[in-house]
């Protein structure tokens, strides 16, 4: 089973970053949440510090765990686990997908998210509803 640390990060309307896997990669074409595989010793917030720096040259935190979702593949399991991600410093940078977009969590029925990530938009849409209405208490 590979375990996936992957960031959702949300800007002030809400809309989530995703990212195109390009050419020549498995699922190439299919939108995915920007992040990696979770390497031997590191924790998956160390992973995602590691992972958005590579792929997009942006500094990040890890902040609160959301939800992990496990999928089986042809070629095995993976297991997705989401952590709420807050830049730190930089602008995203495609150095490793090919397209990237802010997009709300309604919307991303419209892109080709990875089939793992089917089920934890679901996750997500609860998460953010939560969120939302949390801020608009604290807005008094
Ligand atoms: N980053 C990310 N990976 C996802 C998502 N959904 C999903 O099934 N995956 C899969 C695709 C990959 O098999 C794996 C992520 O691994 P990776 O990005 O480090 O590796 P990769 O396949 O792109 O490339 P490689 O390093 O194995 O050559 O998890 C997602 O939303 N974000």
């Amino acid at each position: 089973m590979t375990r996936v640390a992957v960031a959702i990060i949300t800007n002030k309307k809400h809309q989530v970053l995703i990212a195109r896997r390009p050419a020549g990669k498995v699922m190439e074409g299919c939108w995915e949440f920007p992040g990696g595989k979770v390497e031997l010793g590191e924790t998956p917030e160390e992973c995602l510090v590691r992972e958005l720096k590579e792929e997009m040259d942006l500094t990040v935190m890890a902040g609160r765990f959301i939800s992990e979702i496990s999928y089986d593949y042809d070629w095995g399991e993976v297991k997705l686990l989401a952590f709420e991600t807050h830049i730190v410093e930089g602008e995203p940078q495609l150095l490793e997908h090919d397209a990237m977009v802010w997009v709300s969590l309604e919307g991303m029925g419209d892109y080709g998210m990875t089939p793992a990530d089917e089920p934890l938009i679901e996750d997500l849409l609860q998460w953010i509803r939560e969120k939302t209405s949390f801020e608009g208490e604290t807005k008094g």
